[in-house]
């Protein structure tokens, strides 16, 4: 059923077919009063005013239900988080000087009418150009009629935001309830396509790069329903990576890319020079993204180029001399990592996550059975991150303890193991959904043994790991991750004249060659507490500009705070006499969290 009544649209009683009605918006102003203009489709929804133009779709009762949880959503989504600075909106500064109108409508070509509409202001600030005053356009970032942001423009295109407020998207009440929406780069951009007639248009509030944490917060109350949406990037190479993360977001079905006419690299250029009408066509011709897994030279024309012009370029480093010298990652690929129980292999890849995340910006998600409860885990990070024990401890003071937790919430994410079975499938559809709300980049699955082994009718065990490591092999390319797959090895037996365990090969993972053959990467963790020395041993590297395979890495492992410090092996001079042992070590206690906003990361 359909509520036309409260839209004040009377269907004398009928509820379905097609009917003719009087309009509730033109009716009164109509010479003719009473004239049944609107076109009502009772079954479905439909209703169009052949005299004003109204156009209106009455929601059955369903969507009306899911429109009210929707909005209740949003309701709670707007009251958090608290911990963000709220600037107040101060309607004086609405009153705009004739030079600023003049800049928008005639330089700018956009609609008078959206100033008062986006409660654009003006007003005089400081800006980090240049340090002076300086007069500013300013475009005010409502939510849900709440000022949550400004950004400051001047004419010199210096720009600032409130320090310590929320990044959200501009507009973002636009598209609350909305099939479609256009995402642009820049705020005048959303601005051209709102002057050509879109009204569901928000821009990004930070430009172009692959952060995009800002729309986190969004993806389910607003995304979510989108059946399509027009990315519209500037055409340049900052655009084109914006372009790819908001396409690997949203999901490549329903994104289309706009592209704008010669010589215009945005929607405005394309707006000033070509005009309203036109600016609506790039929308009608936007691309749809090409059928996956069916390629041509032509699709990787661009990426071609660069390869040929630039050569292959090293992968994403860790900041660890000695393992980036033979070992550098790329998004798309999966590693294995082993090694004898006990001997860190978990410890290890918590470093080396956090390194990529914090140098690179790649957001992690853990499924991590053995670290429960979580709270352990997390532990263990804060350690790693701060160089301090966890506890109250001299250096760890509360604002600290406070920036990691906030660090970890923005950055780290578990799937734990719930009522569901803990199948691959059901792993990577958790790890899927956080690739799109999160922006996950980097999936650990610690250890394997841990997830619910269900072998299909006739599947043997070989069979069912080929095709484990073939789903996430899949994984990590379709959605652009690095997936880290954690292996214990099959029982290793001693050699009988010396005693010793040899170490442990990537060929020794209990179940099949296969995950020495189907990674990108192998890597085996072996400890030496005689030697006080962790060996890392790069076992595989598929690829040569990413390092070589058959290389090792040394460290000291730091129990206190958990982190790794590189290290050569050599002789060491002590008390008890000459023996074999660390030399070289590059201490580092720093905090990792030093220089770097809490949902921001590390760049050194
Ligand atoms: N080199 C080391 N020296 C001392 N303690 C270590 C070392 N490496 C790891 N540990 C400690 O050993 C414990 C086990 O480490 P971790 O869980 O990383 O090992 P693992 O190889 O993943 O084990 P498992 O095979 O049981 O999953 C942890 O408490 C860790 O702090």
């Amino acid at each position: 059923m359909r509520n036309f009544h409260q839209y004040g649209i009377d269907t004398k009683g009928r509820n379905s077919g097609k009917i003719k009605t009087i309009c509730p918006k033109c009716n009164d102003t109509r010479g003719h009063k009473g004239d049944k203009s609107l076109a009502v489709n009772l079954s479905e929804g439909v209703c169009y005013c052949h005299h004003c133009g109204y156009k209106l779709y009455v929601p059955d009762d369903a969507e009306e239900r899911q429109r009210k949880q929707r909005q209740e959503q949003l309701r709670k989504v707007s009251q958090l988080p608290s911990h963000f600075r709220r600037p107040t909106f101060d309607p004086a500064k609405a009153k705009l000087s004739e030079k600023l109108e003049k800049y928008w409508t005639q330089e700018r070509c956009l609609a008078q009418n959206l100033l008062a509409e986006l409660r654009i202001t003006e007003e005089c600030t400081k800006l980090p150009g240049n340090n002076e005053i300086e007069n500013c356009l300013c475009f005010n970032y409502f939510e849900n009629g709440i000022l949550i942001n400004t950004k400051y423009r001047s004419a010199l295109k210096h720009f600032k935001m409130v320090t310590g407020a929320e990044l959200i998207p501009y507009n973002i009440d636009a598209i609350a309830d909305t099939p479609e929406c256009i995402i642009t780069e820049g705020e005048f951009d959303a601005c051209a396509f709102m002057s050509a007639g879109r009204k569901d248009v928000i821009s990004v509030p930070a430009g172009a790069q692959s952060n995009l944490t800002w729309m986190d917060r969004f993806v389910e109350t607003h995304f979510e329903q989108k059946k399509v949406i027009y990315i519209a990037a500037d055409e340049d190479g900052a655009g084109q990576a914006l372009r790819h993360e908001l396409v690997r977001r949203l999901g490549a079905e329903r994104c289309r890319l706009v592209h704008f006419g010669p010589g215009c690299k945005d929607a405005n250029e394309h707006l000033i020079r070509y005009g309203a009408e036109s600016l609506l066509i790039t929308l009608a011709q936007a691309e749809e993204i090409p059928l996956e897994g069916v390629f041509t030279a032509e699709d990787y024309r661009e990426d071609l180029r660069a390869l040929f012009e630039n050569g292959l370029c090293r992968g994403a480093d860790t900041g660890w001399d000695n393992f980036d010298a033979n070992c550098t990652f790329e998004t798309g690929r999966s590693v294995v990592a082993t090694g004898s129980p006990g001997h860190g292999k978990s410890e290890f890849i918590d470093e080396l996550v956090l390194r990529l995340c914090l140098r690179h910006g790649w957001k992690i998600a853990y499924f991590s059975p053995e670290n429960s409860p979580v709270n352990y885990h997390h532990a263990k990070l804060i350690e790693k991150l701060t160089g301090l024990q966890f506890g109250p401890v001299p250096g760890m003071t509360e604002e600290l303890y406070n920036h990691s937790v906030n660090w970890l919430t923005a950055n780290v994410t578990h799937i734990l193991p719930g009522t569901d079975a803990c199948t691959i499938d059901h792993i990577l559809e958790k790890a899927r959904q956080l690739v799109y709300r999160r922006g996950v980049r980097i999936l650990v699955i610690d250890p394997l043994n841990r997830l619910d082994q269900q072998l299909e009718p006739g599947q043997t065990e070989l069979m069912y790991i080929t095709s484990l490591l073939g789903k996430l092999n899949r994984f990590a390319v379709q959605h652009k991750c690095l997936v880290i797959l954690v292996a214990h090895p099959r029982k290793m037996n001693r050699n009988t004249a010396t005693g010793e365990l040899r170490r442990v090969e990537m060929n020794d993972i209990n179940g099949s060659a296969n995950f020495g053959n189907m990674s990108d990467y192998c890597l085996c963790v072996s400890r030496d507490d005689a030697k006080q020395l962790v060996t890392v041993y790069i076992d595989k590297v598929r690829f040569k500009h990413l390092g070589s395979a058959n290389t090792d890495a040394k460290f000291v492992y730091n129990r206190l705070n958990g982190r790794y410090w590189p290290c050569e092996e050599d002789i060491v001079h002590g008390p008890d006499g000459d023996k074999p042992g660390p030399v070289n070590t590059k201490f580092d206690n720093e905090n990792w969290l030093k220089n770097i906003a809490e949902q921001g990361c590390l760049f050194n």
